[in-house]
C-alpha cells in the first residue's frame, strides 16, 4: 500500500487532491451529519410535541427532537440537549439528576416554545450502559463518578455534541437559550458555530444524588451553585 507521504507527493506532482479517511470523518462531522427520517406527534404529560427522528450518519445512533406544542420561537428559543440515561430517564433512578432534568426541560419547553434534543449513544457520558453500571458498582464501594471511570480505564466524559448542533441547524436554530449547567456542552455547541446563552437547570438535591452533584460541581466544573 502507498504511504500517505508518497501519495501526497504524487498528488502534488499530478495536481490531485488527497482525501484521507480522517478528512472524510471530519467533513461528515460538519456536513450532512444527521438526516430526519421520521416525523410524528407525541402526546405527553407536558403537552403534544412534534417529534422528529434523526439518523446520525456518523455514529449510527438514532436521536429525537421534541418540538414544543408552541413551536420554535424565531428569537432565541429555549433548547435542552439531553444525554440518554436509561436508569434516570426511564427507571427513575435517583442516583443522578437526569430524570428530573428531562421532565423540567419538557415542561419548560412546552410552556415557552423551543425544543428538547434527546441524544442516544450518550449513555454513561458516552461509555455505554454496561460500563456505567460497572462504574456504579465501584461508586457503591466509595469511589466518586470520576474516579470510578478512571479505575475502569474509561474516559471520564466521551461525549461529542456534533449531532446536536446538526439537529439544531436542521430545525433552523442558530441562536438559543440552552438549559444546562455543563460548560463543556456549551463550549462544544459554540465551537460548532451556534450562539448560546445558558439557562441553569437545577433540580432537587436528594440523599442519593447529592454526592453525584457535588462531584459534577467540584471535579467536572458544572455550574451547580455552592449548595449542590
Ligand atoms: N459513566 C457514568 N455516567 C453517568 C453517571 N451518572 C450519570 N451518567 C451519565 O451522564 C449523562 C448526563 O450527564 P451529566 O454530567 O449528568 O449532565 P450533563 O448533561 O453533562 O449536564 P446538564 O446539561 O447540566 O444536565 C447521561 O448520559 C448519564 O447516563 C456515572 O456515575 N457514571
Ligand atoms: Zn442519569
Amino acid at each position: 500500500m502507498m504511504r500517505l507521504e508518497d501519495a501526497e507527493a504524487f498528488a502534488q506532482r499530478e495536481g490531485l487532491i488527497v482525501v484521507t479517511i480522517a478528512d472524510l470523518i471530519a467533513w461528515r462531522r460538519l456536513h450532512d451529519r444527521v438526516e430526519a427520517r421520521a416525523r410524528t406527534t407525541l402526546p405527553t404529560a407536558f403537552g403534544t410535541f412534534d417529534t422528529i427522528g434523526y439518523a446520525d450518519l456518523l455514529t449510527g445512533a438514532d436521536h429525537v427532537a421534541l418540538v414544543s406544542p408552541l413551536g420554535i420561537p424565531a428569537e432565541s428559543p429555549l433548547v435542552r440537549v439531553h444525554s440518554e440515561c436509561l436508569t434516570g430517564d426511564t427507571f427513575g433512578s435517583t442516583r443522578c439528576d437526569c430524570g428530573p432534568q428531562l421532565a423540567e426541560s419538557m415542561r419548560r419547553v412546552a410552556a415557552e416554545g423551543g425544543v428538547v434534543v434527546y441524544l442516544r449513544g450518550h449513555e454513561g457520558r458516552g461509555v455505554g450502559l454496561l460500563d456505567k453500571l460497572r462504574a456504579y458498582a465501584l461508586q457503591d464501594q466509595g469511589l466518586d463518578t470520576v474516579d470510578a471511570q478512571t479505575a475502569l480505564g474509561l474516559p471520564v466524559d466521551d461525549r461529542e455534541f456534533g449531532a446536536a448542533a446538526a439537529i439544531l441547524r436542521d430545525l433552523g436554530i442558530e441562536s438559543m437559550r440552552l438549559l444546562t449547567n455543563n460548560p463543556e456542552k456549551e463550549t462544544q455547541l459554540r465551537d460548532a458555530g451556534l450562539t448560546i446563552e445558558t439557562v441553569p437547570l437545577i433540580t432537587d438535591r436528594t440523599v442519593n444524588n447529592s454526592r453525584y452533584l457535588e462531584t459534577k460541581r467540584v471535579r467536572l466544573g458544572h455550574r451547580l451553585g455552592e449548595s449542590a
